[in-house]
Order: structure tokens, then sequence, then C-alpha cells
């Protein structure tokens, strides 16, 4: 029989890392608690906020007492334990130690889990207790439990979409106000959306961990964050960005998790991210600032679109409350949400064997035969094209940027055209090759 708040012990609930995300996790436990309490079936007690250091001034939202910075003490002393330290270690040895424990965990972290996911599964299976991190991908945006739990009897075919919300106001700014990569990453810090370190996003190692735990759960195989094929936004100029604009695209980083077959009939699982032309008029085009949005094409649902915000302490900790609230329940009424399905064991296929159509932009010699040259080795690859465009460069010494868009091709053979090209005498520089979605 259900318990209401009234009849059920509190749950001890712990903290750890007050930052951007914990801050507001527990600002929400604190002022809604009586509504958590009526959802979760028990009161959300919270005992104790693991910090670095006690000396910091913080939002008076967060009650001093609770503040230790002997985070090991307060998992061994928690029901559910929420983890919004970022990183892998301590973190990881943590969550272990409290699952060890007993307690449940909710995470934020993708980093952790895209490392190191399917030990933390096998602890919390074996503890037979929860481990959810819906906030891990794309924020606020529900994905990870429709995909995990909605979607479970369907077979999902892709996944695609804007996971990172810094890299997009990134190529927004540069869209829209034509500023340079550097100056829009400036921009993005400013407003507090990229950190002072804006490593892990701009060069594609958080959309590739959120890649990695999308297509884990979406093709129940278990996909690492090496096995993402990874290409960030930092070699991308003003130049690619206008080029985009003038062939009807939108240039975005694209998250792409999908069921694939080699040409030798071998069945697997593609996962990468890159920078990607979209149509101006595809549905993606139109996500702006540090909006995320997730496509999910299913065998039966057919296709999904999810949006939303994708970062911040708030949006992110509408995520963690959830969580939160599911793995009390299952305290409260017994059994426990789903553990990992990685059953299926697919292969992570290489790169090479992906499809797509692709933009090649070359600056040539302006001379005739010279666009005859460059086609007969596409041709040489079986690379067929679909449209070509030519602007002719001024000054003194005749050249001309060709700018040739393919039918789909597979990438090996894309990249063997590439090199074939770029050997051409009369090509000058292959100056980018993009996919087009
Ligand atoms: N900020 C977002 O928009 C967002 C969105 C989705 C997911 N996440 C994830 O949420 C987690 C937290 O992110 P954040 O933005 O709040 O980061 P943050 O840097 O603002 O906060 C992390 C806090 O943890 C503390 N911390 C680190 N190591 C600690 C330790 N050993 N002991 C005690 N405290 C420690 C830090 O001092 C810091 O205050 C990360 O895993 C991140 O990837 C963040
Ligand atoms: N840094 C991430 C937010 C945390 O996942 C982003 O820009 O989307
Ligand atoms: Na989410």
């Amino acid at each position: 029989m259900a318990l209401s708040p009234g009849t059920h012990p509190p749950l001890r609930v712990a903290v750890l890392g007050c930052g951007v995300v914990g801050t507001e996790v527990v600002r929400r436990l604190v002022t809604e608690g009586d509504e958590l309490a009526a959802r979760a079936g028990a009161r959300l007690e919270l005992v104790g906020v693991a910090v670095r250091s006690l000396d910091v001034e913080r939002d008076p939202v967060v009650d001093r007492a609770l503040l230790t910075t002997d985070a090991e003490s307060l998992v061994e002393k928690a029901d559910v334990v929420v983890e919004l330290m970022g990183g892998i270690e301590p973190a990881r040895t943590l969550v272990l130690r409290a699952v060890e424990h007993g307690a449940s965990v909710v995470t934020a972290n993708k980093a952790l889990l895209a490392q190191d996911g399917p030990a933390l599964y096998d602890a919390a299976d074996a503890a037979g207790v929860d481990l959810y991190f819906e906030a891990a991908v794309a924020g606020a945006i529900p994905i990870v439990r429709p995909v995990r739990e909605s979607l479970a009897g369907d077979t999902v075919l892709r996944v695609l979409g804007i996971v990172n919300g810094t890299t997009n106001y990134v190529l927004d700014s540069m869209t829209t106000e034509g500023l340079g990569l550097e100056e829009a990453v400036t921009e993005a810090q400013a407003l507090g959306y990229a950190e002072a370190d804006p490593t892990a996003d701009v060069e594609g190692y958080d959309a590739a961990a959120k890649a990695a735990i999308l297509a884990s759960l979406a093709f129940h195989t278990r996909v690492a964050l090496a096995d993402v094929d990874r290409v960030g936004i930092t070699a991308l100029t003003a130049d690619d960005v206008t080029w985009a604009g003038r062939t009807g695209h939108v240039l975005k980083l694209l998250a792409v998790a999908e069921r694939a077959r080699t040409a030798e009939g071998r069945d697997g699982v593609l996962v990468r991210v890159q920078p990607t032309l979209v149509p101006s008029d595809h549905p993606l085009a139109g996500v702006r600032q540090a909006f995320n949005a997730v496509f999910v094409e299913a065998e039966a649902a057919g296709e999904l679109m999810f949006y939303g915000r994708g970062a911040g302490g708030a949006p992110t900790a509408s995520a963690v409350l959830g969580d939160l609230v599911s793995v009390v329940r299952h305290r409260v009424l017994g059994g426990k949400g789903p553990v990992e399905s990685s059953h299926a064991d697919l292969p992570v296929l290489d790169g090479g064997e992906a499809r797509s159509r692709y933009q090649v932009r070359l600056e040539v010699d302006d001379r005739p035969g010279v666009l005859a040259r460059v086609a007969a080795e596409l041709a040489a690859q079986d690379v067929s094209i679909e449209a070509v465009r030519q602007v002719l460069q001024a000054g003194d010494d005749p050249a001309a940027t060709l700018v040739i868009t393919t039918h789909t091709a597979p990438e090996r053979a894309l990249r063997a055209t590439v090199d074939a090209v770029s050997a051409l005498d009369v090509v000058r520089r292959v100056v980018s090759v993009l996919p087009v979605l």
C-alpha cells in the first residue's frame, strides 16, 4: 500500500557540489519542500551539501550549517545522493561509495557516464538501487527518459540534434552578427554560457559524451566517449559561415547516432559529432542561441522532436529534481527504475562507413579544363555531383572558389576524393569539407 508523506519516514538527500546546478537544486528542495514531498510520497530531507571550501560566499538559500568538505562521510548517511560536482574523480568514487551504501544516485555528469557508465550501472544493479541522469543530456529537455522508457517498445533508427548550447550560441552569433570564432567565444563566456576553459564545448567533447549516452540508450549497446567520431568547431571560420548562408544552409554542431550497415552487410552503429550544413528550412536551422533540440526517428513512432534549454542552473535543476522524485517514489513504493540495457551489443562502426551529402569548397586556378579535372576525380571514386557553384576571385592571378555539393556518398570515398583533388596542380587549397544534413 502506498504511504502518504505524512506516514513514510523522510528520505535523506545529500547534494555533492554547490555550483551553478547544485545551488538551484538546493533552492528547489528548500522552497518546494511540501510540494515535492506530496509528489514523491516522502519528505526529502537535505542532510548535507558537499563543497570544496566552507569560506566561499554562497546564495543565502544554502544553509551554511549543511555545508561539509567531507563528501565521503556525507554519502554514507544518505538515501539518495545527487552528484553535481562534475569531472571524473572524486565523483566516480563517491557515486560508487554511495551505491555500495545502498543509496540511489541522481547525476548530471555526462563526462563520468560516457567514460564509466557500465561500471556505475553494474554497481547500482548489484546494490538494487537507481542510477538516474536526465540532466546529463540536453539539460532540462526530457530525452533520457523518453529514449530509455517511452521508446523501450520501439526500434530507434536515428537520434540527431544540437546537444551543446555553448557551441550553438557561438555558431549562431557568427551567423547572425557576423562575429569571428574567437569573438563569439568571448561573448559566450561573458554571458556565462562558455566556461573560462571552453575546450570541452568547442572541441565537441561535451556533445560527444551526450551522443555516447544517447546512442547507448537508443541502441541497447555500450557506446563510450572514445567510440564517438568527433570534430569540434575550432577550425570553422567566418567564411565557412558566410558560404553556408550563400548556399542556403546554417552551420550547426550536430550529434548523430544511427544504425548503419557496412558495404559487406555488417550491422552496427555510427556515432558522430561534427559541424554540419543544415538546410535553412530544416527545423534544426531555427534552433537559436543556447537552445538544444533532439530528433529521434523510430521504426513505429516515426519522427519525434524535443526542444528546450540544454543548460543553465534552473533548467538543469528541473531535470535533476524530476529524477529525484522518481527515485524517491521507488523507495517509497518499492521497486526500482530501469537497469542498463546493452543486450544488442552492436559494433560501433568506423566513421568511414557513414553516408552523407557533402559540400567541398576549393580554391582553384581559373583556367580552361580545371572543372573537368576536378569532376574526373569525383567520378573516379564514384562520388556523384549534385551542384557546382563558381565565384571568381578578384586579383591579377586568376583564381576561383569552387563549391561542389555531392549526392549521398560514403565518407571513405569522399576522403579519397578530397585527397586526390588536393593533389591536382590546379587546386590551390581544399578550403573546407562539410557534411550536409
Ligand atoms: N551548468 C549547466 O548548464 C549544466 C547542464 C547540464 C549538466 N551539467 C552538469 O552538472 C554538473 C555540475 O555542473 P555546474 O555547471 O553546476 O558546475 P559548477 O562548476 O558550477 O559546480 C560544480 C561545483 O562542484 C564543486 N566541487 C568540485 N569538486 C568537488 C569536490 N571534490 N568536493 C566538493 N565540491 C566539489 C565545485 O567547487 C563547484 O562549486 C556537471 O557534471 C555538468 O556537466 C551542467
Ligand atoms: N556546457 C554545456 C552545458 C552542460 O551540458 C552546454 O553548453 O550545452
Ligand atoms: Na535532459
